[in-house]
């Protein structure tokens, strides 16, 4: 769990930077403090008559002869202008430093959180949708970046300059002093009492946000399907309403915050006022003189600056809040098991065997998909799953790449079980191909290699084998050619073929195919399996498939029913069981 002390912590990490920028914050406060004292001093000593401290400093400055009030004003106010210029370089040479520490710590929460997603259960995914993630990725950490790069960038010079402020004050009035420093508490804890309410109405848009994000999201993925059945006008209004609710909150959030900060400047503003007739009041009966009560004025409004900054700071920090505790509700979500490999499992040219022993399991608890379910597959053999629809076969496939975890019994390759070479070893040496292959929105290369160095003869052979080459080969950029987002360009079968190319790419023990070439033609998927067959020879094979053309390429069967395995033999001998759920399959298909 990611907390405020954790962030501070990362800060530290860079303590040098840190160092630096906060001498620099104490360097830029401290030339900015005398500002306000050194013109008013002016009126009291040049303007009145009284000469006073800054003229003795003059007389040390100043030849004899120059004394005078034209260079004792000259001089004061190129000095107050020199304070001013450091104040200001000092000011940007430290928000620098801020800045990109601040931008340091939230890079580091961004990579957490996507470390996070690479090791979320699959589960955790099904009820998180991508646009919640995305949210948080974005919105929830841009907050969190406000609030660090403010507070350490602010926080620490506007707690500077009270300080020195309030040192000042105390030096030149300190009954008037007192009275100040004792309402400037009071100020921030009425704001600070408001900021809570501040971090509700942030939550309650950030939620709307969240919603209006995912409905946009799920629109957009599935927009060809809902234009065709003249359904994206009413989806996209699902989509407005979830925009009116972030008009609603964000209105609310908004103006209430604003509101908030201006009622808190208001007391402030208030207190002002109050000292300001105060002060006059110590000029009238005491010795207060003109000049210093014009200082005191000053430094009231320079205080303003720093006041106003922790109070924005404070409502940065309640909003921050709450875009941490959604970023922890992801970092706190399920993780899949780790496993390490503690065994070499799979070796080079020597296929694999797959053995389920009694394996059960259940996505919800109590309704189990595969009950019982043993079977060895031989290395190098094909074998072919085949049922009715949702009978199992696809959620075998999950556990085989250890998406899922069996609930009972265990699944092992080569003798080992999956949890022993560890479930990177095994995606590894598993190459999947889906009915439904998921294509990027970049070029066919790009689709092919997944960021692996495969060269282009490669590419070429594998799309020779998937029946693809001469497609690429006419499109205008070849390889190169974008696909448009998820392969929208693709027909459903060029994109099944392209996903066989990529997976013959990464030369996997064991292939499996579910549904792999259901979108090709039926002379097509022909060629394509006589071609794969040198390919898939010394892999194992797994086929999952409705088409008695792919069944009748494996060397086994395994029916599927109801989560079971209830028939098993060859194509010619099962085919001729009269009564048996294959017959029914497949007893009136030809291929
Ligand atoms: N992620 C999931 N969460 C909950 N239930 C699921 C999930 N995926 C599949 N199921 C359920 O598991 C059962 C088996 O689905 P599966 O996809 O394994 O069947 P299948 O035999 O591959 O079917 P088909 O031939 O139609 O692809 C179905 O009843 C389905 O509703």
């Amino acid at each position: 769990m990611l907390t405020l002390t954790h962030l501070w912590q990362q800060l530290r990490q860079h303590s040098r930077r840190l160092w630096l920028g906060q001498s620099l914050a104490f360097f830029g406060a401290t030339v900015a403090v005398p500002i306000p004292l050194l013109m008013p001093l002016l009126v009291d000593e040049v303007l009145l008559h009284q000469p006073g401290k800054l003229t003795q400093l003059m007389t040390w400055l100043l030849p004899a002869d120059w004394l005078g009030p034209i260079a004792i004003i000259l001089v004061v106010t190129l000095l107050t202008m020199s304070l001013r210029l450091s104040s200001v370089l000092l000011g940007v040479a430290t928000t620098r430093i801020f800045v990109g520490l601040s931008k340091q710590v939230t890079l580091r929460v961004r990579q957490t959180l996507l470390d996070k997603l690479a090791r979320i259960r699959m589960q955790v995914y099904e009820s998180l949708g991508a646009g919640q993630i995305t949210a948080r990725l974005l919105t929830d950490i841009e907050t969190l970046d406000k609030f660090l790069g403010e507070t350490i960038a602010k926080v620490l010079v506007a707690i500077l300059s009270v300080i020195g402020v309030a040192v000042v004050l105390l030096w030149m009035h300190w009954q008037l002093a007192l009275i100040i420093l004792l309402l400037n508490p009071f100020v921030i804890g009425l704001t600070m009492v408001l900021g809570k309410k501040v971090k509700l109405w942030k939550q309650r848009e950030n939620s709307a946000f969240e919603v209006l994000s995912q409905s946009v999201s799920e629109t957009l993925e599935v927009m060809q399907q809902l234009r065709a059945s003249n359904s994206d006008k009413r989806f996209l209004d699902k989509a407005k309403q979830a925009a009116e609710s972030v008009r609603v909150a964000a209105t609310a959030s908004g103006w209430k915050s604003d509101a908030l900060s201006r009622l808190s400047f208001g007391v402030f503003l208030f207190g002002f006022e109050i000292f300001r007739a105060v002060a006059m009041l110590m000029v009238v009966f005491s010795d207060l003189s003109v000049g210093q009560m014009i200082a005191v004025f000053g430094y009231l409004w320079f205080m303003m600056g720093p006041v106003q900054e922790l109070l924005s700071v404070q409502v940065s920090f309640y909003a921050a809040k709450a875009a941490l505790g959604r970023i922890n509700q992801v970092l706190a979500a399920d993780e899949e098991p780790h496993y390490p490999a503690q065994v070499d499992g799979f070796h080079a040219h020597s296929p694999a065997t797959i053995r389920l022993q009694q394996v059960t399991f259940a996505y919800a608890e109590g309704s189990p998909i595969l009950e019982d379910v043993s079977l060895n597959i031989a290395p190098g053999e094909q074998v072919a799953l085949v049922g009715v629809s949702g009978a199992g076969k696809s959620t075998l496939v999950q556990l085989l790449l250890g998406l899922y975890a069996p609930t009972k019994g265990q699944i092992l390759f080569n003798g080992q079980a999956i949890e022993q070479l560890g479930y990177a070893q095994v995606r590894e040496h598993l190459g999947v191909v889906l009915q439904q292959p998921m294509l990027f929105n970049d070029s066919v290369r790009q689709n092919l290699t997944m960021d692996q160095p495969y060269n282009d003869a490669a590419l070429w052979h594998a799309l020779e084998v998937a029946q693809l080459s001469q497609f690429v080969r006419d499109l205008p950029q070849g390889l190169d050619t974008q696909l448009g987002r998820s392969g929208v360009r693709l027909s459903g079968g060029q994109r099944q073929r392209l996903a066989i190319a990529r997976m013959m790419l990464k030369q996997p023990q064991v292939v499996i195919l579910d549904e792999a070439t259901s979108m090709l033609d039926t002379h097509t998927e022909a060629l394509l399996h006589r071609a794969m067959r040198t390919f898939l020879r010394g892999r194992t094979t797994i086929i999952i498939a409705h088409r008695l053309s792919a069944v009748k390429e494996a060397d086994r069967v395994l029916v599927f029913d109801g989560g079971r395995i209830i028939e098993e033999g060859q194509h010619d001998t099962l085919v001729k069981q009269n009564g048996s759920v294959y017959q029914r399959l497949y007893g009136s298909q030809t291929a």
